[in-house]
């Protein structure tokens, strides 16, 4: 490329090169990516639903809409499992379930 063109051509292939076999083995493990991406959204949408469920049969016997002793235990997993991230994972997830305060 020229050196007229600046960065703006930096990484891109030249005409003609046609797919590389990074190219495919990319675009399988964006296949993957995508699947897994789906299964995530399906699991938190049921995770949802569940403590709804949860929190809605323990206010109608009477109890609490929070347990924060088993929120305690959530988040406990997440962090150990994940670090910060985890936690902040947990939090979302908990945060979810209950919908707004
Ligand atoms: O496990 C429960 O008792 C729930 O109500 C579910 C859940 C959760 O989303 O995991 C939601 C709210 C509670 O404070 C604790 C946990």
């Amino acid at each position: 490329m020229s050196e007229s063109m600046g960065d703006r051509t930096a990484g891109v292939a030249p005409i003609g090169a046609g797919p590389t076999p990074a190219d495919a083995a990319i675009a399988e493990m964006r296949e993957r990516i995508n699947e897994i991406d789906r299964s995530i959204i399906e699991l938190w949408r049921e995770r949802a639903a569940l403590s709804q469920r949860i929190g809605a049969l323990r206010m109608a016997a009477g109890g609490t809409r929070l347990v924060l002793s088993r929120e305690g235990q959530i988040l406990r997993r997440f962090r150990d499992a994940l670090g910060r991230d985890g936690l902040q994972l947990g939090l979302l997830l908990l945060r979810a379930g209950r919908g707004p305060l």
